[in-house]
């Protein structure tokens, strides 16, 4: 008897599949080349920036209405997975450019949409997102960056940290408090720009991988800004936070989703070439094996994200739950799939001749940021389905 289920739910249409195989090109020419030494220099992977701006791919979720590409929240998974599954440093471009610029998207207002999503779009100018600080990181409501009302004015003043592609970006959505008495409810969010006066950066920090991708402190010195610079109503900056992390922990596990693909097509070919006692090692069981269960387990976490996504897209009740457990599953996934990838290479895994150790470094981030994965539980356990 046929039934009323939508089997399409979360299935890629026929542009989703172009767009993956057009970012698969793109990435494969344009990205991958520089991965390794984007990687070992610890550099800003300009050649992804130019190639992503080049073909709008930067900031693909920006509304058509901003002369953005307007992609829907699957559209945007896959554009960052295709490109992790390359370099994990330069799928934080379109990644970061969407959590600094979603909670403008969210809870601005026209003109600050207006004023900030069409730089972005025309990649003039990208978006990070100052939430963390040196003593405010699974405890985000700790934070201590203070801004003050002056007139038509706020003056900001504080520390942020961990802050991906800062200096690189042009614009900063900055969560501060206004009101000490008030915790939570007590915190706003402004957009900061990289010129206004008193912004300033630390130096880069040293990272066990994502290395292409500049992570720094952003120093806030009696920064001055015009108050319709706050993003929604004052105080209502921690509750945008975290609707913005509802939607972009599903980029976080895109990204995880794309490092364990890339581990896993570089290990299936290399067991097809590598011979030992007269035979490619691909012929074993116990290799078969392996790449079974990585196979397996990718294919779970890239149904758990996609849905996910469809859900962020449709903006679901239960989002809240599905965006941490896509984030947390996929990382975990992507740590296991890429510490096997190098279990499969033996001792050339193991060296930077090989590409599969820089996966397993990249990775492990992913079990970190945008809340670790034991805060992913805590938000799961208060959102059960
Ligand atoms: C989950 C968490 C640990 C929760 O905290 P508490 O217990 O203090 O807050 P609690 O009592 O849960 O809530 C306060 C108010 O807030 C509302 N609200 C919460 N979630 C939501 C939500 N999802 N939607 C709407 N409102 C929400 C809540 O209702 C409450 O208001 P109420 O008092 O009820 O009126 C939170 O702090 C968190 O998540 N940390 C990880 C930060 C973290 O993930 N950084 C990542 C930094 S960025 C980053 O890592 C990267 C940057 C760039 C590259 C990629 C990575």
């Amino acid at each position: 008897m046929a039934g009323s289920a939508d089997f399409d739910l979360y299935r890629p249409s026929e542009e989703h599949d172009m767009l993956r195989e057009s970012v698969r090109a793109l990435a494969e020419a344009k990205i991958a080349p520089y991965a390794a030494a984007v990687d070992e220099e610890a550099r800003f992977p300009q050649e992804a920036q130019d190639a992503l701006v080049a073909n709008d791919l930067h900031a693909v979720h920006v509304p058509e209405e901003y002369g953005g590409a307007g992609a829907d929240a699957l559209a945007t998974v896959i554009v960052i997975e295709e490109v992790a599954r390359v370099c994990a440093s330069s799928s934080l471009i379109p990644a970061v450019n969407k959590l600094g610029s979603l909670p403008v998207i969210l809870s601005g207002s026209e003109e600050l949409k207006k004023k900030y999503m069409t730089p972005l779009a025309k990649g003039q100018g990208g978006f990070s997102y100052c939430l963390s600080e040196p003593d405010a990181g699974s405890d985000a409501a700790g934070m201590k960056t203070r801004a003050v009302r002056d007139g038509d004015f706020w003056v900001l003043n504080g520390v942020k940290r961990w802050i991906t592609n800062a200096g690189e970006s042009e614009f900063y959505t900055v969560m501060a408090v206004t009101d000490p008495t008030k915790r939570s409810k007590g915190i706003s969010a402004f957009v900061v720009e990289k010129s206004d006066e008193g912004v300033s950066f630390g130096a880069p920090e040293k990272k066990l991988g994502i290395k292409g991708s500049p992570t720094r402190e952003v120093y806030f010195d009696n920064v001055r800004i015009p108050a319709d610079r706050m993003i929604g109503a004052e105080g209502t900056g921690f509750a945008t936070a975290m609707k913005t992390l509802d939607h972009t922990r599903i980029t976080i596990a895109a990204q995880a989703l794309g490092i364990a693909q890339g581990a896993l097509d570089y290990a299936k070919g290399y067991v097809q070439e590598r011979k030992q006692f007269g035979k490619p090692i691909g012929d074993f069981q116990g290799v078969q094996f392996m790449l079974a269960d990585m196979a397996m387990k990718i294919e779970a976490a890239r149904q758990l994200t996609y849905a996910a996504a469809a859900k962020s897209e449709r903006g679901d009740a239960d989002l809240t739950f599905q965006g941490a457990a896509a984030k947390c599953f996929a990382s975990d996934v992507a740590m296991e799939v890429t510490t096997d990838a190098v279990q499969l290479l033996g001792g050339y895994g193991y060296t930077r001749d090989y590409p599969v150790e820089r996966m397993m470094r990249d990775a492990k981030i992913t079990q970190i940021y945008e809340g670790t994965n034991q805060v992913q539980r805590i938000v799961m356990a208060r959102n059960l389905p």
